[in-house]
């Protein structure tokens, strides 16, 4: 069986029963009768020369599937596999592509294979899953972008960037090779169908005419998605089995652009074939939220304004934007950070129990809570930029000092908010996100502080600041994953003193493993057709509801962000804002 193997856990493991794939048949956009899935050659020769100066050829291709679909009865385009019912067997391995291993191939095209995101983050990714044996046995990987490149001058830039794990390094070297091997280059333009239909061609020859699955990463600026997806539907998708898109955020700047460009990939996708990624739900921590919401009876009663007195979710970095400031002063520390990676980690935090764990029962948890949250007032948002700083004979640049930034630039790069949640279970719960650049430190937690003990018979043992005595769960995302929660003890000793201690699960002492980078596993669900860890259209239109006003105003008013000094704990307007609930931030706390 593809993709079952013995070295890969993955498929069979956390393989959630995925409906989507297999309830609605929606991947047919680019899918073949089943009539013809025993000759793929022939479908395509068939298929192209009936769509050929159509308008609309992806229109015309769910025709060609949806004609087909009437005359076979028994008939499945997803894959170009038999029909099965929801939630099966067989219907998993459709969404994990295990089915005879060489009757179909994987290929990946990254598109914008050029650039940073490319070479840090998806070949190395690739190469991870690829070491693991998570990759099919039929796989090619093709990089496709502008610059000139030969198949090896790609391979030399890859490898550079390619590591092996630190806790296997037999055979690393080899495998590396093996995987080079199958990595290719395509240079072509982002808008030319011709350019497209050229690496359709090569794809073919490296699918041999076997079943043909495809994914496009769309590693490039969002300026360039539509034409990009434009070509690759009409010119390179697959003919006989999925299409999918995996698309890097950011996805618009707000509501109206969004919804522009979720149009705009609907001409030529639908829905489930767009994976967008937050790569913050692939990672391990932001993972496990779930896991241990709902799968230990201690907290989820605890889940509640009844108990829970705020949520603090903090994200910072102690560097700059130093060479994505043209990027960056578009967009801001609020779209870049808060209305996807902590809205996200909120969403997943304070929804309600899913009925399963099925992506469309978890996203549409998601989607409620964040329609709930209220909206955001401008009162309680502070916003912040860095400002130079010397210190230990180094000068740190202000974010103004970058020379693709404008120095009268109001964009923030730090920000934090007060949100409210507008249900029975978080009424009048503060949940406070922090974000920032150029920080003392780089992490990112959520925080959970709960109510006092009502009525505590220790109160005098704890002094005046009640709030000290109150326990503290604390998720730290990263880095040095771990989950502990602050209780509090008795000092040993005959006099009766109080302490606080930290029940600690610290990942790195608990586990010998690495953790996954987010990519690998968001690479992985992807090549499944797992769309749990994918953002659904709605819960973007629902996270842009949120943030635009809130955008809107800061721009309309040109509200001057609050300097800080680079390396600082930030704006002291986020202590002020946090005070107004009667909040303390956990995280400025000197043994944090
Ligand atoms: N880098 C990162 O850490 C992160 C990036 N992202 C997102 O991922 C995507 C890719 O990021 P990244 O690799 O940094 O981006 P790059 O700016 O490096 O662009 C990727 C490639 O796209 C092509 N390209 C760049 N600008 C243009 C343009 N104006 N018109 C046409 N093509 C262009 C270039 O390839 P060529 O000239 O060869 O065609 C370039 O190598 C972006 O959407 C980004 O916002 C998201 C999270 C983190
Ligand atoms: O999406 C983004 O995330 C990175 C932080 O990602 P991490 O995995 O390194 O924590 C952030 O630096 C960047 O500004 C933002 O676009």
């Amino acid at each position: 069986m593809a993709f079952s193997s013995p070295k890969c856990p993955y498929f069979s493991s956390h393989l959630a029963p995925s409906r989507a794939p297999c309830g609605n048949h929606r991947d047919r956009a680019f899918a073949a009768p089943a009539s013809l899935q025993s000759s793929p050659k022939h479908l395509l020769t068939r298929l192209t020369s009936q769509c050929k100066g159509r308008e609309s050829t992806v229109v015309c291709r769910q025709e060609a599937a949806a004609a087909s679909a009437t005359t076979a009865k028994e008939t499945v385009l997803n894959g170009g596999l038999p029909t099965i019912p929801s939630n099966s067997k067989e219907c998993r391995d459709i969404a994990g592509i295990s089915t005879g291993e060489e009757e179909h191939t994987v290929s990946i095209t990254v598109v914008g294979a050029s650039g940073d995101l490319a070479k840090k983050k998806i070949f190395p990714a690739l190469f991870a899953l690829y070491y693991e044996g998570c990759l099919p046995k039929h796989f090619t990987i093709f990089g496709y972008a502008r610059s000139k490149m030969t198949d090896a001058e790609l391979r030399n830039m890859v490898s550079k960037t390619l590591t092996c794990r630190l806790d296997k390094r037999e055979n690393c070297g080899e495998k590396m090779d093996q995987f080079l091997k199958r990595c290719f280059y395509h240079s072509g333009q982002y808008n030319s169908e011709e350019n497209f239909a050229d690496l359709d061609k090569k794809l073919q020859e490296h699918e041999g005419g076997k079943l043909s699955n495809r994914i496009f990463y769309l590693s490039i600026p969002p300026n360039i998605f539509i034409a990009v997806v434009k070509c690759a539907s009409k010119s390179a998708s697959s003919m006989n089995g999925w299409t999918r898109v995996v698309v890097e955020k950011p996805f618009g700047r707000d509501y109206e652009s969004s919804a522009a460009l979720t149009r705009g990939l609907k001409e030529y996708l639908v829905e489930d074939q767009i994976f967008r990624i937050d790569h913050y739900l692939g990672k391990e921590l932001v993972e496990n939220l779930s896991v241990l919401r709902f799968s230990n009876l201690v907290f989820e009663p605890l889940w509640s304004r009844q108990y829970i007195r705020n949520v603090q979710l903090t994200f910072s970095e102690d560097f700059g934007t130093e060479g994505r400031g043209g990027y960056f002063d578009n967009y801001g520390i609020i779209r870049d950070v808060m209305q996807n990676h902590l809205l996200q980690i909120l969403a997943l935090f304070a929804m309600e129990t899913p009925a399963s764990l099925d992506a469309e029962d978890l996203r549409n948890e998601k989607v409620k809570v964040i329609r709930s949250i209220k909206p955001l007032q401008l009162e309680n948002v502070v916003i912040g930029q860095y400002k130079s700083h010397k210190k230990g004979g180094i000068t740190y640049p202000a974010y103004a000092d970058d020379t693709t930034v404008p120095s009268d630039s109001l964009t923030p790069t730090f920000a934090a908010a007060a949100l409210f949640i507008d249900n029975a279970r978080w009424d009048g719960v503060p949940f406070l996100m922090k974000a920032g650049k150029a920080l003392h430190t780089r992490r990112t937690e959520i925080r959970v502080q709960f109510r006092h003990v009502p009525g505590n018979i220790y109160k005098r043992s704890f002094g005046t600041d009640l709030d000290q005595a109150t326990n503290e769960l604390v998720i730290r995302v990263q880095p040095d994953e771990a989950i502990y929660l602050r209780i509090n003890n008795k000092i040993p000793g005959l006099v009766m003193r109080l302490d606080h201690s930290d029940l600690n699960l610290h990942y790195a002492a608990r586990y010998s493993k690495e953790i996954r980078d987010a990519y690998e596993r968001l690479l992985l669900d992807a090549i499944k057709g797992e769309r749990r860890l994918f953002i659904r259209s709605d819960e973007l239109d629902a996270a842009w509801e949120l943030f635009t006003p809130l955008l809107k105003e800061l721009e309309e008013k040109k509200v001057v962000p609050e300097l800080y000094p680079y390396g600082s704990r930030g704006p002291v307007g986020a202590h002020y804002l946090a005070a107004k609930y009667n909040v303390r931030w956990g995280d400025t706390n000197a043994s944090e």
